[in-house]
């Protein structure tokens, strides 16, 4: 990926003083791709024979003839076999086999994500965010689906914590409109219910219907273990606001469709993977980035004109806490020394990377933010 920088400004005048443009994590100036030793070099493509190739590697049993000096290496079978054309067709487009982690059970909002994004996928549920992540980075999934915003409630701070903390690089998004319905037990009728059970968000969203139940409102890790929890512990005095497709995979009845207050709550999530897709620029893609600025007047409005300047349109911003470093000491002659906040700020924004607009303005960004991630480059998601 060249980079192009480009002096338009006048401002760009503190020579490089960030730490290098990183594409998760490796600076690109000098990028060498990172290449996990087993994949697609061994016995195959898809992911068990990845992971099988994987322990082999470290079980550190020989399998290697010039471990066993002077003797034939026993476990021929454990060999690498050279890739042949059926390799590349075990991964079809169509999402065959691809394996998406989402924290959740099977029925959550999440898991109708991944479908969405990947019809045919095989999802693999897991217990916290940080796990899916973990999912892929040990091989255990291909890809991750975790929502990074919603309508209603805004930003999901957590996830774009755990974006930078871990390499995994955003490949796509998806938008999904979450039709909650409340559930019960079989016989059970909606005036019968003492308390129900739901994601928070669920159950914020869904505040008029549940207000004029007069339910006690109790909080779960996500929608679809609600329903779950109703179900396996037969609770006739409580209900879960969850999906249609969660109340057939537990059994439940659906008391009443659609009861969010706004007729429309959209979640935003992204996909997430071990490598970055190649940028195109015949359809519509979106690049996610964060920085960090040094402090000073007017600092985030440069940051924000090196888009403006270029017609780029950005879709969205989040500033976050540095966890690790939380207060900046600033010393000033006339007020003495102050202490400010210190941010993250992550954009999103409306251009490929492979178009050169997109390359010149993250160069100029370059010139004066502290650190540059990019954090992936994908496809917009523009159906509902
Ligand atoms: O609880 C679920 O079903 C989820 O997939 C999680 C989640 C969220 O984390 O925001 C996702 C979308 C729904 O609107 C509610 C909850």
């Amino acid at each position: 990926m060249a980079l192009e920088c480009v002096a338009v400004l006048g401002w760009g005048d503190s020579g490089s003083r960030a730490s290098g443009l990183v594409f998760n994590g490796v600076r690109n100036s000098n990028r060498t791709p990172r290449k996990c030793v087993c994949r697609g070099g061994f016995s195959g493509l898809s992911g068990d024979s990845v992971i099988k190739s994987a322990d082999n590697q470290n079980t550190g049993k020989s399998s290697n003839v010039n471990d066993v000096p002077g003797k034939l290496c026993k476990d021929l079978i454990s060999l690498p076999k050279p890739l042949t054309v059926a390799d590349f067709t075990v991964t079809p487009n169509d999402g065959t086999k691809v394996r998406i982690s989402f924290k959740g059970l099977p029925g959550s909002f999440s898991e109708d994500a991944a479908l969405k994004a990947y019809p045919k996928c095989e999802t693999v549920p897991c217990d916290e965010f940080e796990d899916t992540f973990k999912a892929v980075e040990l091989w255990l999934a291909d890809k991750a689906v975790l929502p990074i915003e919603n309508s209603s409630s805004g930003s999901i701070h957590r996830n774009y914590d755990l974006l930078l903390r871990h390499r995994l690089h955003i490949v796509g998004e998806v938008q999904l409109a979450a039709n909650f319905c409340l559930l019960a037990l079989p016989g059970i009728k909606a005036d019968q219910l003492k308390r129900v059970l739901s994601h928070p968000q669920a159950l914020a969203s869904s505040d008029i219907v549940l207000t004029q139940l007069g339910v006690a409102r109790e909080n779960v890790d996500d929608t679809a273990s609600a329903a779950q929890y109703v179900a396996s512990n037969g609770l006739r005095d409580a209900g879960a606001v969850a999906s249609a497709r969660a109340a057939e995979i537990y059994g439940l009845n659906i008391l009443a469709d659609r009861i969010q207050d706004e007729p429309d709550i959209i979640t935003r999530f992204l996909v997430l993977a071990r490598d970055p897709i190649i940028p195109r620029t015949d359809k519509l893609f979106k690049t996610s980035i964060v920085f960090t600025l040094d402090e000073g007047p007017g600092v985030l409005f440069k940051a924000l004109a090196v888009f403006a300047l270029r017609e780029i349109n950005l879709t969205k911003i989040e500033s976050r806490p540095q966890r690790k470093r939380p207060l900046r000491v600033v010393d000033d002659s006339n007020t003495g020394t102050a202490k400010y906040f210190d941010y993250l700020f992550y954009i999103d924004f409306e251009a490929s990377m492979a178009d050169p607009r997109a390359q010149n303005a993250l160069g100029h960004l370059q010139e004066f933010a502290t650190f540059l991630r990019v954090l992936g480059c994908y496809p917009m998601d523009a159906t509902l």
